[in-house]
């Protein structure tokens, strides 16, 4: 696998009133799902134009003085701004990067809020002009591209096309803007150190910067290079559970450049909270092999941010 062979996939298709070319769509998110856990989207419809009002609200929100980023920092909820070296990983090293993280709306009186639920809780906002609205349009357009990919998947396995889509009313969808600041130290600075990501697919737009770096099945970290116009998406390990293993989730990582401010905007996207995940709902799988057990998806996804997240970790927090 090199970049150059990570599959570039015009999912334009899926939208087609015609089941067969939905079908092709599928079929080519399929292969690349089973044998690289990585895919580039085109035709996705999001305009640039939007894509870059986020980038500006980013930047207009990360060079603000930090105690002002640090006036909604995110406590035990995926809410606010994440500071630098907030995550650390098996072996001790830091994450360098920072972020400003907002889900799914929930308002405050919403019960699962109000019963202590941390990944359901309302968003919390900057005091910083013109940063809602490119964010949260952003959010949506986002989140629509999801639910279209969830649809091939399930065509890809025969399944009604709903079949993933119909657990995403209430989700853990959080996205994130991210903000790469240039490497300092004299090592090798991670800004995502090695990785697997927790959910069912990650969706990631990223400046043109490069620095995603994605494990290749023989070992080896190869570029997954910026290509305007698209974005990557990878499997996470629930959808890897869900699929008994047939979808890959691949080992990722950041590496910070010298001299460069990276921005990226990673969008987790997790079903809701009580979502049964039980891959042998989903036909095809081999009859030699072991079924994977059910899982739910909120207390999996809870159990892994706590592995590595400092302020999950706080009482507090
Ligand atoms: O910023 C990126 O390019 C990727 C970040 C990532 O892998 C993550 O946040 O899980
Ligand atoms: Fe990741």
């Amino acid at each position: 696998m090199t970049d150059a062979t990570l599959p570039v996939i015009d999912i334009s298709g899926l939208n087609s009133p015609d089941l067969d070319t939905r079908k092709a769509v599928a079929a080519e998110i399929g292969h690349a799902c089973d044998t690289y856990g990585f895919f580039y989207v085109s035709g996705h419809g999001i305009p640039d134009d939007d894509i870059l009002a986020t980038v500006d609200a980013a930047r207009s929100f990360f060079t603000q003085p930090l105690e002002k980023r640090m006036e909604i920092k995110a406590g035990a909820t995926n809410r606010g701004y994440t500071a630098l070296k907030e995550s650390e990983h098996e072996d001790g090293k830091p994450d360098v990067n920072e972020g400003f993280e907002l889900g799914f709306p929930v308002p405050p009186e919403d019960p699962d809020f109000d019963g202590g639920n941390p990944v359901r809780a309302p968003n919390r906002w900057p005091d910083l002009e013109g940063f809602r609205e490119p964010v949260e349009k952003h959010y949506f357009a986002t989140f629509a591209l999801g639910m279209t990919i969830l649809r091939g998947f399930a065509l890809h396995f025969g399944l009604p096309e709903d079949f993933f889509t119909k657990t995403f009313k209430r989700p853990v969808a959080d996205m994130r803007l991210a903000h790469y600041p240039p490497q300092t130290g004299d090592g090798v600075e991670f800004g995502t150190f090695d990785h697997t990501d927790h959910g069912v697919i990650t969706i990631l737009w990223q400046d043109n910067n490069g620095g995603l770096q994605v494990q290749s099945p023989g070992g080896e970290w190869l570029p997954a290079a910026p290509i305007p116009g698209t974005f990557v998406v990878n499997i996470g390990d629930l959808m890897s559970h869900w699929t008994n293993k047939r979808f890959r989730s691949t080992l990722h990582r950041v590496i910070n450049r010298p001299g460069v401010d990276r921005y990226s905007i990673p969008f987790f996207f997790n079903p809701d909270f009580d979502t049964h995940v039980d891959p042998a709902d989903i036909p095809g799988i081999p009859a030699d092999a072991e079924v994977l057990e059910p899982v739910t998806s909120g207390p999996y996804l809870i159990g892994r941010f706590s592995d590595y997240r400092h302020s999950w970790k706080e009482e507090d927090a």
